[in-house]
Formats: C-alpha cells, structure tokens, sequence
C-alpha cells in the first residue's frame, strides 16, 4: 500500500511539472479533468491489477493533495518567476482571492488597498501584478503594449459572433475602423438631434416628478437617459425608458447581465463551468433575444438615419467584403452595453462630488448661465464643467480596475518596467488606484476640478495627464469617448441651468460614494437629489 501512496504522490507532482511546462490553458476545465482524474485509476489497475475501494480512495487521495500541495509551495517559494513581486499571501496561493473581492464589487478599493501596502507594484495573484506607476499605462496600454488576454478571449465562442471589445490583433483593427467612422467627429453631429430630443424627455419627466420637492433618484434618471439614447443612436430604436420609468426592465437586465458575466470573467476555468447555471444560460439567452429584436426592426425599417449600425454593418459599401450581420448585431448591442452605465456613473459622481463644495457648485452654475445668456440653443465650450467631469471621472473611473492584458502564453516573456514577467502573466493597469496614486496627480483624494484647466494646472505639483485613464488607453481605448462626452454636457448643463440641486435629507451623503461597485461596470446606489427650478 505505501508504494501506491509514494507512486501516487510522484504521479501528483508530476503533473503539476507537466501542466506548468506544456499545458497552461486553465481556461478548458473539462479537458484537463478528462486528462486528471483517470490517471489515479489507471495506476492502481496497473499496482493493484485489480481495482479495490480501499487503494482508488487512497490513490485519489495522495495524488490531488500532492498535486494541491505542489502546486501552492510552488506559487509561495522563491522559484516562481514572480517571486519577488510583494502581495499578500492569498492572493499569491490562489485566483479565488480576486474572484472573491469581485462578487462583493469591493475589486477597485481592495486594490488601491493592496498598493498603498505593498507599493506601486503588487502580486494579486498566483500569475496576475498590478500597477500603477504612471510609466506602465504606456508600458502596457500602449502600441508595444500587452494584448488583452484570457480575461476578454474567454468570451469567445468558435460558433458565435463576438463583441469588439473581445476582439484582438488584426480582427480588432479592422473592426474598429468601422467603429471609428461610426463615432468618429463627423458621424457625431448625426447624433445631436438623438441627444438633444432625449434630453429635453429627461427635462420634462424631472419637472414632473420633482414637483412638490420630492427627492428624484438620479442615478437611475441618467441611466435611463443613456440607455435611451444608445438604442436610438445604434440601432435607430426608441424605447422610451425615460419616459416609461424603465417599466420594463431593459436598464435593469443590461446592467444585471453585464455584473454576472464580468465577475465570471475573473476566474477563467469557472467561465464555461457557469454555462451550466441555468440563471447564466437564460440571461445569455434573454440577451440573444434582445439583440435578435434589435437587429430585425433596424432591418425592416432601413436606414432612416446614419446610426451606429448605418457604419458597422457599411450600409456606405466604403469596403469589399460585407461585414457578417451577427458580428454587427452583437457590436451594436456592445454599444448600448458599454455606453448605457459608464456615462451615468459619470454624471451621477459629477453631481455628488459639486453639490458638495458651494464653490464649485457656484464657478459652474456662474459658467452655465452666462453660457446660455450669450445663446439659449447652442452650447459653448463649458470648460468648467468639462473639467468638473474629468474630475469625477478621475475619482470615480466607471471601469475602476480595467481589464488585465496578458503576456502571451506563446512568448518566452516580457520585461515590463524592468521586471520579467513570464508568458501567460496577467497585468492589471487599474484606473481608480493610477488616479489616486500621488505620484500622478498632487493631492490625489481631493476633487479640484480646476487641476484640468490650463490656466491653473501649474499650480499642481504633479500632473501627468497621460496616467488619466478613465477611457483606458492605445488602440483599444473607449471608442465612444467623444459621444459620451457631448451626452454629459448637453444633460448636466441644462439640468444645472434649470434647477438648483440639493441632496435629499434622508440621502447618507459621505457614504454614497462607497455605494459604488466595481463589476467592471459600476452600479450605484439611489442619488436622491431635490430639484428646484431656478426660472
Ligand atoms: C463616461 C463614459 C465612458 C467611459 C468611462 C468608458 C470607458 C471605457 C473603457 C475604460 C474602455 C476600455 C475597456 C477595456 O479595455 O476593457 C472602453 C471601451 C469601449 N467603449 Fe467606452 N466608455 C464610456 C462611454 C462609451 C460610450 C458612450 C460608448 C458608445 C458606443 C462606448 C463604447 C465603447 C466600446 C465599443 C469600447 C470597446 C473599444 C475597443 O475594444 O476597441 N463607451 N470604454
């Protein structure tokens, strides 16, 4: 029995030193089940000759604790490549720690935590850093960068369509092409009658429910107004959800859909393990359904504008090859996705952040109104305001923790900012700690809108502009940047010319900021706002 023990151990190691050398991809579960759990039997049929309950449980036994046990000595000691890199213990043993912090949407305040620990570069898991020394957005982000990895290729499946944002290399260049023509300066203006209509429907329901000084959750307002105007402005189509208070659900599901499937996303093998959870399969089947919908009323109808479907699907016929319907409708419903929650967070934290600080709040109304004394239809520049939202985008980046890119597991490896790190290294660039880390921006905590405008920027210590990365950076970066930005000045300069704001009483205002998750979108709780109107 003991030479059973000693051969199961040995099978045990060796199969760490196996898997570790040749066969890296923890993403297929099932093919490294298959390949695993056979091997215990096989070699107490092969000791034994015959196949006894007592030697297969002692088998199985020695051989996953030896396999286990090997496994985590080798991520603790100081022959792992990334030995020298500090973090805490759990994170270095195991993946499950990120997976954890993930489901309680705690991710982006546990890492800023993680660094001012450890420092500027930190271990947060067995193959996974984080950075946020301002040199590495370039190091990592930028043309000779790191490519998106697991975390985003786990996503694709070889029969269906996938999403820009899961694309890589070539087959992301010449998507994003059409992307950039379909958001690019020109196409914008197509989509200011879009923002402007949907505006003046948020205007008017406001007026309605803020009668009588009855506390309006904002949050929830902007997201409706968004989600509104990503429908229209992708597929020409309007659901009416400002109106309708979202009765049906679609902001709701969006956002429910997009917090499920990104947790996952942290823990790769667990991915299409949660294929099996019929609450996944049904909002994957929910979303199917919902962009199926979208994509055949956008084909009846034609198209009655240029809209983002107008440029992905090359209704112009600027290219040869005709893109493939299901890639566009799966791009367009990534439209809605990507532009639905960011941009209301990004409002949501504007208000919270300048309703606390009379004068901020003053400075911007003082620019608004005069803005609209010199012309009530046409918006100028807004500079204030701009630099209001820049601001909150630094505290609050509605993608707080980013995606990891990933050495390519083909690569012997990389040396990123003088450490070697070995193929199939995850590197996490995170916006919301890059932002608060003093190296980057002075006084990094406080909201100082006035650190955007040129006029006063030299008045901050450090001020590195290239380290702000709320709309990530390089070749993959936020492609509806500019949309989201004319979205934010048309609503906020008209919500703060019509109305002064103050936040509810019963509103836990120092904490509202905590009610913001991290789910690489970024629910939040209610921002109850009172509105008075001011003409
Ligand atoms: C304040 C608002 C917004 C913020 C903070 C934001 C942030 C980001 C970030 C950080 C990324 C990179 C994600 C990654 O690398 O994993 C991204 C990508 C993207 N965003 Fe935005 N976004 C905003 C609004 C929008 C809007 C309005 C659209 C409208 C279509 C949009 C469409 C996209 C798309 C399509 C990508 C994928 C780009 C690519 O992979 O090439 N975003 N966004």
């Amino acid at each position: 029995m003991s030479n059973l023990v000693y051969a199961s151990i040995a099978l045990g190691v060796a199969n760490h030193l196996y898997w570790k050398r040749y066969e890296r991809d923890d993403t297929k579960l099932m093919s490294v089940a298959t390949a695993l759990l056979p091997q215990p039997a096989i070699l107490v049929a092969l000791a034994q000759k015959s196949l006894g309950l007592t030697p297969l449980v002692t088998s199985y036994a020695a051989f996953f604790l030896s396999l286990g046990t090997s496994i985590v000595l080798y991520r603790i000691s100081p022959f792992h490549p990334l030995a020298g890199i500090p973090g805490p213990f759990l994170a270095r043993v195991t993946k499950l720690w990120t997976f954890y912090t993930t489901t309680t949407g705690e991710l982006a305040r546990a890492m800023k935590k993680l660094h001012d620990e450890y420092g500027p570069v930190v271990r947060t898991g067995p193959n996974e850093i984080s950075i946020i020394d301002g040199d590495a957005v370039n190091a990592v982000y930028g043309t000779n960068g790191i490519p998106k990895g697991k975390f985003y290729t786990i996503r694709t499946e070889p029969r269906s369509p996938t999403n820009l944002l899961f694309t890589t290399g070539q087959t992301h260049q010449r998507r994003r092409a059409r992307w950039n023509r379909a958001l690019g300066v020109e196409s914008l203006k197509n989509y200011d009658d879009i923002v402007e209509r949907q505006t003046e429907e948020l205007l008017d329901v406001l007026a309605q429910e803020s009668k009588d000084r009855k506390a309006v959750d904002l949050t929830r307002k902007f997201q409706h107004f968004t989600f509104d105007v990503m429908s229209d402005v992708s597929f020409g189509r309007r659901f009416g959800v400002t109106k309708s208070d979202d009765s049906a659900g679609y902001v709701k599901f969006i956002l429910d859909f997009s917090e499920s499937v990104n947790i996952l996303a942290w823990v790769p093998w667990a991915f299409h393990a949660a294929g099996i959870i019929p609450h996944i399969t049904k909002v994957k089947m929910q979303l199917l359904g919902f962009a199926r919908d979208l994509a055949s009323s956008r084909a009846q109808a034609g198209a009655t504008q240029k809209d983002i479907w107008y440029h992905l699907m090359d209704e112009e016929d600027k290219e040869t090859q005709k893109p493939l319907v299901p890639e566009v409708v799966a791009d367009g419903i990534l439209a809605i996705i990507a532009g639905t929650d960011t941009s209301a967070s990004a409002m949501s934290s504007t208000i919270w952040f300048v309703l606390q600080n009379s004068e901020i709040y003053t400075t911007l109304q003082r620019e608004i109104d005069e803005d609209f004394a010199q012309n009530p239809d046409v918006r100028g520049e807004l500079p204030y305001l701009s630099a209001c939202i820049s601001e909150a985008l630094r505290l609050h980046p509605p993608n707080a923790t980013g995606g990891p890119r990933q050495v390519p597991r083909e690569e012997p490896g990389r040396v990123i900012l003088g450490m070697y790190l070995p193929g199939g290294t995850q590197v996490i660039v995170p916006p919301y700690s890059v932002h608060r880390n003093p190296d980057n921006f002075s006084l990094p905590t406080q909201y100082l809108p006035e650190r955007w405008l040129p006029s006063s920027k030299s008045k901050f210590e450090n001020h590195r502009s290239e380290t702000f990365i709320p709309f990530s950076y390089g070749a993959a970066s936020c492609v509806g940047r500019g949309l989201a930005h004319k979205e934010m000045l048309s609503l906020l300069s008209k919500l703060f010319y019509n109305y002064d704001m103050k936040f509810a009483e019963d509103l836990d205002v120092p904490n509202w900021e905590n009610t913001i998750k991290d789910y690489f979108i970024s629910p939040m709780g209610p921002l109850k706002i009172v509105l008075e109107a001011r003409h």
